[in-house]
């Protein structure tokens, strides 16, 4: 895979017009979009549609935790719209991660389209030791991000999003296909905000990350289209 097909930018924009501004100035230089609940709350699926218009990938981001019936019937829903992948949280369990992929699995079937994968969220990448011991787990929170991701992959989700730091231990217990994304990619330097498990670009890919999802640091700099010629330099200069 190409590091331009790796990078997945995330549009934590609210409008329609920051959209097509921002993805208007990356141009060709970026392929894959995340869509999270910001933007997705904000505009509906008239981003989904664009983008693919625009003949992106797109990571539809909304980390469905519900009772298994509800998340399934969602997903079904989700599924129409034509993203490249979408997501539930691992914290829902293994019924809840079995029904997602057999009714994105069906959908798929149903209207003809191709299957989008589906991941499972293990733990966020804003979440520290203290943060985790404070929701009341005694459990080490990496035992806990790759106890996550065996779970999700005997469920049939296609990988999990955990934080580049736990990477190569998912890949040691999963194997190698089993899709790892991201969060949490800081280029030296760069503000850390509200994110605490981080990597730099190249330090994930060396994890073993197969996507980096790369938000602030491309969206909140003063040249966004630079950032990303940055970002993939030094992803490029690693591969
Ligand atoms: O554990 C997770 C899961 C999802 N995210 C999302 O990724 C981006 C990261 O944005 P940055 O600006 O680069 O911090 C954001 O949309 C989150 O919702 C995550 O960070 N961690």
């Amino acid at each position: 895979m190409s590091s331009d097909q790796r990078l997945i930018v995330a549009l934590d924009v609210h409008s329609m017009e920051s959209v097509r501004q921002l993805v208007g100035q990356l141009g060709d230089s970026v392929s894959y979009y995340k869509v999270g609940m910001e933007l997705f709350y904000s505009v509906g699926s008239q981003v989904i549609t664009y983008l693919r218009q625009q003949n992106k990938d797109i990571f539809l981001d909304l980390k469905l935790h519900d009772i298994p019936n509800t998340v399934g019937q969602g997903l079904a829903t989700l599924t129409q719209l034509g993203a490249t992948m979408l997501n539930v949280h691992a914290a829902g369990g293994f019924s809840m991660m079995q029904a997602a992929a057999i009714a994105v699995k069906n959908k798929a079937i149903e209207i003809q389209a191709r299957r989008p994968k589906l991941i499972a969220v293990t733990v966020l990448t804003s979440m520290n030791e203290n943060e985790w011991s404070g929701i009341g787990y005694n459990v080490d929170l990496s035992q806990q991000v790759i106890h996550l991701s065996k779970l999700a992959q005997k469920a049939g989700m296609d990988g999990v999003v955990a934080s580049p730091q736990e990477a190569a231990q998912i890949q040691k217990a999963c194997g190698s296909e089993f899709i790892v994304v991201t969060p949490g990619i800081r280029p030296n330097g760069a503000a850390i905000n509200d994110q605490s498990r981080i990597a730099t670009p190249a330090g994930a890919l060396k994890n073993g990350a197969h996507h980096l999802v790369i938000g602030r640091p491309i969206t909140a700099a003063a040249n966004p289209r630079q950032a990303v010629k940055d970002i993939l330099r030094e992803m490029r200069d690693l591969a």
